[in-house]
C-alpha cells in the first residue's frame, strides 16, 4: 500500500483546519534539544547538517502512517523551544492528543525544561498522552562522560508521575462515585500516560 507524501508548513494553527488529520501531536522541549531533527529524520529520512537554525513559532507537518490495515495521519506541530516563544507554544499544544516532550541527554537544564512542560500539559491538557524522549544518544554513546541525565533519573521521573497519576485518577474516580450519588456531572475522567524513549540520530 502506498502512503501520501508528507506535507510541511510553517504557519498559523488556525489556518490548518481545512487539512484532514486524524490526531494532533505536539513536539515540546528546550531549544536545540533536537525536536526538528527528530521530525525531519522520521518524516523526510534526513538529518540536516550545518549551522543550527532555531524554529520560529512552529512548523507543521502532516504524516500518514500505516497502522495495520489503516492509515493514520498525524498532524505534527514542531514548536520553538526558546522561552521567548513559550506563550505561542501554549497555543500549539491546545487540543493535542499526544505530546513528545524532548530533552537532550547531554544537557541537564533541558530535563528541567521537560519537567516544566510535563506539569503544564498535566494541568492544561488532560486528554493529552505524554511521551518523554531523551535525544542525542549518539553523543553519549561516543563519550559516556557527556551524559548529564542518568537513565534511572528519567525512568524515576516517568514512574513517579505515572504512580502519581494512578493515585490522582483513583481520587478523581472515588470523588466521581460520591458525586454520582449526589447526581453531579463532573465531566470526563483524566487520561494521561507516560512513555520514555531514547532517540539516536
Ligand atoms: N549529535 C546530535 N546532534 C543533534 C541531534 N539532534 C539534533 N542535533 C543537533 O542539535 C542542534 C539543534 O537541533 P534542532 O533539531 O534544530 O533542535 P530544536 O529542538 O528543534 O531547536 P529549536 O527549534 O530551537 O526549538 C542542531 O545543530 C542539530 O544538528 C542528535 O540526535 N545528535
Amino acid at each position: 500500500m502506498t502512503l501520501a507524501l508528507p506535507v510541511t508548513f510553517a504557519l498559523n494553527p488556525l489556518s490548518m483546519s481545512a487539512m484532514r488529520v486524524d490526531t494532533k501531536v505536539v513536539m515540546l522541549g528546550k531549544e536545540s534539544v533536537g525536536k526538528t531533527s527528530l521530525v525531519e529524520r522520521y518524516v523526510h529520512h534526513r538529518f540536516l547538517v550545518g549551522p543550527y537554525q532555531n524554529t520560529i513559532g512552529a512548523a507543521f507537518v502532516a504524516k500518514p502512517i500505516q497502522v495495520g490495515e489503516k492509515v493514520v495521519t498525524l498532524g505534527i506541530w514542531d514548536t520553538a523551544g526558546s522561552e521567548r516563544y513559550e506563550a505561542m507554544s501554549r497555543i500549539y499544544y491546545r487540543g493535542a492528543r499526544a505530546a513528545i516532550v524532548c530533552y537532550d541527554l547531554t544537557d541537564s537544564s533541558s530535563f528541567q525544561r521537560a519537567r516544566f512542560w510535563v506539569k503544564e500539559l498535566q494541568n492544561c491538557e488532560e486528554h493529552c498522552k505524554i511521551y518523554l524522549c531523551g535525544t542525542k544518544n549518539d553523543l553519549v554513546q561516543a563519550d559516556r562522560s557527556l551524559r548529564q541525565i542518568d537513565f534511572h533519573d528519567a525512568q524515576d521521573f516517568a514512574e513517579d508521575e505515572l504512580f502519581q497519576k494512578v493515585a490522582e485518577d483513583y481520587n478523581d474516580s472515588a470523588f466521581q462515585c460520591m458525586a454520582d450519588e449526589a447526581a453531579v456531572d463532573l465531566g470526563q475522567k483524566k487520561d494521561s500516560y507516560f512513555y520514555t524513549c531514547c532517540h539516536n540520530n
